[in-house]
């Protein structure tokens, strides 16, 4: 049986895994997490998925208990700024789109659609336009039909849950790292603060215990590596093939600027924005008393002097006197995640550009899976390739979907954007483009392993790009269009009543103080 844990690394990854595994196993699982006082986390991953309030929700966290601490705010959706063109916007919201005589009102709008796409078909395109908070004045979510935040299992994992939650969050990963690891530690997790300076394996080749610098050998049943791009047990001890994405994601480098600003002034928007640059994509993350900004760039289109002038440049005079931190990235994954003794969690198994705000997405579903698949008195290996098999699925349908934001932006204005349409396509994804040019993506024609994503973040992304199919779905022409326009004024009348009636971002979060 695994009786004791190690996990090395402090980080996001390490504290979420420690917390997670406390919460599943009490004391009957020994967890202990080794991390150095000398070694950064990578000290950004602001914005997140819907689904991470599963996460919080396990380990007990109602969020009046952690946002204040960790200067968390409210995300409805991604704004792609300039993607499809100069000034242009849209939306990808965590809202999925209604359906009418068994169409989605992404199909109607190809037939009968008069306005922008996600603002006439989802109300929360209106919420990030007016700066409101999802929630009403004590705690109430706007829309009644979904969890209250209160009502979901604490076994709940994501990719078991049927509801799209309308929100998700932004938070300092510094703080929620701090926090998580105040709070494992409470619970009864065991921190060592050291460095480990040598991984020793038995004669089969598992680790059998890690050399600290001050604190002598640490021995466990199961190592968990959250050593960050490092992958000092899976790479680096066990020689985990890395397979990299840069063929089909070049982009491999980021600088990342920490802004102050004055929440109650400005406004708190309540998405993350994703404004496409020359030589790559720039994130805005609004917190309650700060924005985390940075440039995703590739270097072979620009320099990180360059990059870190224009990203100055696009935020303006507030970054003046801020410091940039210039990170490289590892983009792709390792071949196995989990060998031997050894799961790797976090950057250290796999990464992709923020993007879609996967990386702590990424994180959740690898200890949910690891949980699923705990080792048990027989050791089986099949737990372990199963595991495998599902990260590397989660990975590469992540890699198709971020591959389908450059190709359908189709920009040729800079030699960057030029060159990224002439890059491979990751297997089979040329056929799935040629069936959308034809139908919009569903359930059957997007990648079918479990990688987060449904097939209206497939439809969101090509519509709000102008990558419509030839012709709206032919089982329209025998259905009248009268109930989807009056299913459009449904949308357009309950925004406009919950942007009347919504407090703002900044008025709610300053309330839960
Ligand atoms: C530019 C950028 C933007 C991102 N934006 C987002 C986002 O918006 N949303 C999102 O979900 N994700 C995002 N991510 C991903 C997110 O940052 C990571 O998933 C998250 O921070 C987890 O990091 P980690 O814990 O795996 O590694 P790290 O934060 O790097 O932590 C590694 C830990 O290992 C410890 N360590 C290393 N070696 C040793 C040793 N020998 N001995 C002891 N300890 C050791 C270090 O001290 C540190 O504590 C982003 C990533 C990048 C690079
Ligand atoms: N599992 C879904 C994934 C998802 C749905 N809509 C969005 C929008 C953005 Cl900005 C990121 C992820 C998703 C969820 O977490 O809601």
């Amino acid at each position: 049986m695994v009786d004791n844990v190690v996990i090395v690394g402090g980080g996001t990854a390490g504290w979420m895994t420690a917390t997670y595994l406390n919460a599943t196993f009490g004391d009957q699982v020994t967890v202990s997490l080794v991390e150095s006082p000398n070694l950064p986390t990578v000290g950004v991953g602001e914005a997140t998925f819907s689904t991470v309030r599963h996460f919080f929700h396990y380990i007990g966290l109602r969020e009046h208990e952690w946002m204040p601490h960790c200067s968390a705010a409210y995300k409805l959706a991604i704004r792609f700024q300039n993607w499809g063109g100069e000034n242009e916007h849209f939306y990808h919201p965590f809202e999925r789109p209604r359906h009418v005589d068994g169409c989605t009102l992404a199909d109607w709008w190809l037939k009968v659609g008069s306005e922008a796409f996600d603002r006439e078909s989802f109300v929360l395109a209106a919420l990030c336009e007016a700066r409101r908070s999802p929630n009403r004045a004590g705690g109430a979510l706007f829309d009644r039909n979904l969890h209250d935040g209160g009502d979901l299992p604490r076994r709940e994992v994501m990719n078991g849950a049927d509801t799209q939650f309308p929100y998700a969050y932004h938070f300092d990963a510094t703080l929620l790292a701090h926090f998580l690891a105040d709070l494992g530690m409470r619970r009864g997790v065991h921190r060592v603060l050291d460095d480990v300076e040598r991984v020793v394996q038995d004669e089969t080749g598992a680790i059998d215990h890690l050399v600290t610098k001050q604190h002598g050998d640490i021995y466990g049943d199961l190592f968990i590596d959250c050593t960050g791009f490092r992958g000092l047990l899976i790479n680096q001890t066990l020689g985990a093939r890395f397979e990299s994405f840069q063929d089909v994601l070049p982009n491999d480098r980021a600088v990342a600027l920490r802004v102050p600003v004055d929440g109650e002034s400005q406004g708190i928007a309540p998405y993350t924005t994703a404004t496409a640059m020359d030589a790559g994509w720039a994130w805005t993350i609004p917190l309650y008393d700060r924005i985390g900004t940075g440039y995703v760039y590739s270097s072979e289109f620009t320099t990180p002097e360059q990059a870190e002038s224009d990203l100055r440049a696009h935020v303006g005079p507030a970054a003046d006197e801020v410091e940039a931190n210039h990170i490289r990235m590892r983009v792709g994954r390792n071949e196995r995640f989990w060998m031997r003794n050894c799961v790797a969690i976090g950057l250290s198994g796999g990464f992709v550009e923020p993007l879609e705000s996967t990386g702590i997405f990424f994180i959740q579903y690898g200890i949910e899976q690891l949980v699923r698949h705990f080792p048990g008195p027989d050791r089986s290996p099949a737990l372990r390739d199963n595991y495998n098999r599902l990260m590397a699925g989660c990975f590469d349908g992540v890699r198709e979907f971020l591959v389908l934001h450059y190709r359908a932006a189709r920009r040729e204005d800079t030699p960057y954007w030029k060159a990224i349409n002439e890059l491979p396509l990751p297997p089979g994804m040329a056929d799935r483009m040629e069936l959308w040019k034809s139908r919009l993506p569903d359930s059957g024609s997007v990648i079918a392993d479990y990688h987060g994503f449904e097939p209206y973040s497939y439809a969101v992304m090509l519509l709000g790009l102008g990558q419509r199919p030839r012709y709206p779905h032919p089982a329209l022409r025998g259905l009248d269009s009268a109930a989807a326009r009056a299913e459009f004024e449904r949308v357009r009348a309950e925004a406009e009543q919950l942007v009347n009636t919504l407090p703002s971002q900044y008025e709610y979060l300053a309330g839960m103080r």
